[in-house]
């Protein structure tokens, strides 16, 4: 038998402050950071090691793997970025107060939005200072190959050949992995693994800074997923996720 480790970033500033985020790049709350300490140490007492990691182009992410390998003693093992395993990118929305857009534009579209598998929010603009192709990180792609808006189904496109090149490949060859990722990255590598009806997806949350560990056969199907540690506190959390549009 095989595992992976999933795991989502700790609380982020703007998870704190409820906002659509995608792939604009916030660090973790003083919260996120404590997260992020317990989730190495649930992992250490575990007895769980890993020989790779990888992760997005996004600090919440990076920094909760930096913070998780620091508790476990393990920060020289090799770490992987990519952009495939960014956040879904939230396009108009990012910024944006998501109880506040409920308010404004009704729980049925914003739910639309964020939840349905196939319909993206509305588009960022090309010119829009916050098109991902004036950011730094990304300026070895082509302008046309990063996303001004995603659905679920577009995020995994787009992270499904690198799971495939690079992830699936390290699990084979016998890699203890530890993935740290987003909310929607991860629930579309739930759906794929688990396969998951598109009607369905929507109703899985994942709660930030708890790994979630899958037990694979060793061909890779997956045979069981769980939270590590409080198993309750982990729900809840998942719950004030699904809830967040009705947030004050
Ligand atoms: O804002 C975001 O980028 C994501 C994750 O924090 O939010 P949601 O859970 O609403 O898809």
């Amino acid at each position: 038998m095989k595992k992976l480790v999933l795991l989502r970033h700790g609380e982020s500033t703007w998870n704190k402050e409820n906002r659509f985020t995608g792939w604009t790049d916030v660090p973790l709350s003083e919260k996120g950071i404590e997260e992020a300490r317990e989730a190495g140490r649930l992992l250490r007492e575990g007895g769980y090691v890993f020989d790779i990691a990888f992760t997005s182009m996004l600090k919440r992410a990076i920094k909760t793997l930096w913070i998780v390998l620091e508790e476990m003693d393990r920060m020289w093992i090799p770490v992987l970025q990519s952009w495939r395993l960014n956040e879904r990118h939230y396009g108009a929305l990012q910024g944006l107060n998501k109880s506040e857009s409920t308010a404004q534009l009704g729980e049925e579209q914003v739910q639309l939005w964020r939840r349905s598998y196939d319909v993206p929010p509305p588009a960022l603009d090309w010119d829009d200072p916050r098109h991902p192709r004036h950011d730094p990180k990304y300026a070895g792609l082509h302008p046309w190959d990063l996303p001004a808006t995603e659905c679920l189904k577009d995020t995994l496109e787009r992270f499904t050949p690198y799971a495939q090149e690079k992830i699936g490949p390290a699990i084979r060859a016998g890699k203890r992995v530890l993935l740290v990722a987003h909310g929607n990255t991860l629930r579309g590598l739930i759906k794929y693994a688990d396969r998951i009806p598109d009607e369905e997806i929507a109703e899985l949350n994942i709660p930030t800074g708890v790994p979630l560990v899958y037990e694979l056969e060793d061909d890779m199907q997956p045979i069981r997923r769980y939270y590590l540690g409080d198993e309750e506190a982990a729900k809840k959390s998942a719950q004030s996720v699904a809830n967040q549009l009705k947030k004050e």
